[in-house]
């Protein structure tokens, strides 16, 4: 079935909560007012990329050179570019500041940038006004701080996702099963000739529940053997449930569910990152965004009109040094290593990324919808870096029942202090800067006053900060003196023959921005590990 609704970049919201969603929610999230938060993700061929905010950015160059130092080799900057570049086709648009040489031109991936909204316009003179530096294609070259404008992946009103690489041009030895569903790996033991201490298992199969292979709305299971490797790629939240599954993760939790334990690997579905963030919505006293023009018939006649695009304005990557330095939260937190700062961050990485929408919006939580022809829109503020780390968990042996989530969100103090801060700072340029003052009523909802003072702006955080949908570091990548790795820099997981993961459940840490081309770039990364060490390329 193909699912219009991937298609259309701004018909996102339409899968969340449907059978092409995995469903899941967060446990109650104990620092963040108890709230239960849904946790989007497409289950379908495209995965999120089906669904996403359609935003390609690649990170810092500081992220990968971390990867490296912490004992990846092959993950830095240099080694990780031309693989971004793999990927895309970038069509360059007139008046944007290309650039040029950091664009891939023959991947599957089309990306290229939209035209902005006045409202666009006004926040990125607001964001100038204030001191930022203006840095038209930033997000592709690596920079930590500035204003930018973000490509996406649309072309000509359509979305382009995972599912291209598949179905457009797809090699001859690649078979597609549509609705089906892994449930475990199946582990041989090795003859003793080859088992070790640390490895005693081989992976040879998956098994799976099928509706392709069964009658009607009936699954069936099957087994699909691997003839060289199992390659693991369900994303955060589900890579680690199917290792665990497979009686791979840590023994007593694996125990208590009643699991079979292969191997005890206590980091499967530890590390849990994502980027907290905050919507704060502002009305406007004309219509300087597309509340008042949305059709979707113009999309599905021509392709054409405001669903065809993603609509958000400028993209800023911020340090909050001089703001937070007298904080006691930032004078408090201690960090051992002397080239980052008290959240862990370097140099050249940011504490927050802002951006804007060009209509009200950014999820079904938000449903405070203009009526009366109002213009509104929100800027987001999403904090990178974050120290909080949460886990998932199973919640018995049974492979259906859905995992427990804990995101642990604002768990520490610091996210707590640098988010609020942010989320100070960008109402100070929304409200004073020279592009956004003349134009602003007030907040949106007219009811809402935004806060005023430190403890107001962190309770406002706690009461807001939701998911930006970036899940990562569950397999976190490492040496073998690494205790928290479950896959090692060749993806392999340890302990198992001939099992990898590949998808961003690997990332020692989380990028700054957006991790879809870092899904794309973990994926051709992947593909050159498997060529070397089956000796196809040298
Ligand atoms: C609402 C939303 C908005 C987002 N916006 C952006 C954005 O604008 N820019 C950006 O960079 N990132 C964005 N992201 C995040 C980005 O899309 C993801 O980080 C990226 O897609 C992760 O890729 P992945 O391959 O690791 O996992 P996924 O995209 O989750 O892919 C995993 C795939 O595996 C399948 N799968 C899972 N379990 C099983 C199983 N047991 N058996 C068979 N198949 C299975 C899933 O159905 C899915 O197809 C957004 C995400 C969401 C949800």
């Amino acid at each position: 079935m193909d699912l219009v609704n991937s298609h259309m970049p701004m018909a996102w919201q339409k899968f969340h909560f449907t059978e092409h969603d995995w469903n899941y929610d967060t446990e109650p999230q104990k620092h963040a007012n108890n709230r239960v938060i849904h946790l989007p993700r497409g289950r379908f061929l495209s995965g999120c990329s089906g669904l996403n905010g359609t935003i390609i950015t690649r990170g810092c160059k500081a992220d990968y050179d971390e990867w490296e130092a912490l004992r990846n080799p092959g993950w830095s900057w240099n080694d990780v570019l031309p693989l971004f570049k793999k990927s895309e086709r970038f069509i360059p648009t007139e008046g944007f500041g290309a650039a040029t040489e950091y664009h891939g031109t023959d991947g599957q991936l089309v990306t290229t940038v939209h035209p902005q909204a006045p409202i666009s316009d006004a926040m990125l003179d607001s964001y100038i006004n204030k001191g930022i530096s203006y840095r038209p294609d930033m997000f592709v070259q690596g920079e930590g701080e500035g204003v930018g404008h973000v490509t996406r992946t649309v072309h000509e009103g359509v979305r382009t996702s995972g599912a291209d690489f598949v179905n457009k041009n797809p090699p001859a030895n690649l078979h597609v099963l549509l609705e089906t569903t892994v449930l475990r790996v199946v582990l041989e033991s090795l003859p003793d000739s080859e088992s070790t201490d640390s490895s005693k298992y081989r992976a040879i199969a998956v098994e799976a529940e099928s509706k392709i292979k069964a009658d009607g709305d009936a699954v069936k299971l099957i087994t699909l053997r691997g003839k060289k490797e199992i390659i693991i790629s369900a994303g955060a939240y589900n890579s680690p449930c199917i290792l665990m599954h497979s009686g791979i993760g840590p023994k007593d939790h694996l125990e208590e569910c009643g699991i079979d334990v292969k191997v005890d690997l206590k980091s499967v579905g530890q590390n849990l990152s994502d980027h907290p963030s905050v919507f704060q919505f502002y009305l406007l006293k004309s219509k300087m965004t597309y509340d008042h023009v949305i059709y979707p018939l113009e999309w599905l006649e021509s392709k054409s009109g405001i669903l065809g695009r993603f609509p958000f304005g400028p993209f800023v990557f911020l340090r909050l040094d001089k703001l937070m330095e007298d904080k006691p939260e930032w004078k408090a937190a201690k960090e051992k290593n002397p080239e980052k700062d008290p959240m862990g961050q370097l140099p050249g990485q940011p504490h927050v990324e802002y951006f804007s929408t060009e209509l009200y919006g950014g999820g079904p939580q938000h449903s405070d919808l203009p009526t009366k022809g109002e213009s509104c829109f929100a800027v987001i503020t999403m904090l990178c870096g974050t120290r909080s780390r949460g886990s998932i968990r199973l919640n018995g042996s049974d492979p259906h029942g859905k995992p427990k989530i804990d995101h642990n969100y604002l768990a520490n103090e610091l996210d707590v202090a640098v988010l609020a801060e942010g989320c100070r700072y960008v109402n100070e340029i929304v409200t004073e800067g020279a592009g956004t003052r003349e134009h602003i009523t007030g907040p949106w909802p007219t009811t809402r006053a935004h806060p005023n003072g430190d403890e107001q702006w962190k309770e406002y955080v706690r009461q807001q900060a939701g998911t930006c949908y970036h899940p990562a570091s569950t397999c976190k990548m490492g040496p073998d003196e690494d205790e928290e790795a479950v896959v090692d820099p060749r993806l392999r997981v340890r302990g198992i023959k001939s099992l990898r993961v590949a998808d961003i459940s690997i990332m020692p840490k989380l990028n700054n921005g957006h991790p879809q081309a870092p899904a794309y770039m973990i994926g051709e990364k992947a593909a050159q590990l498997i060529l070397e060490d089956n000796r196809i390329i040298g």
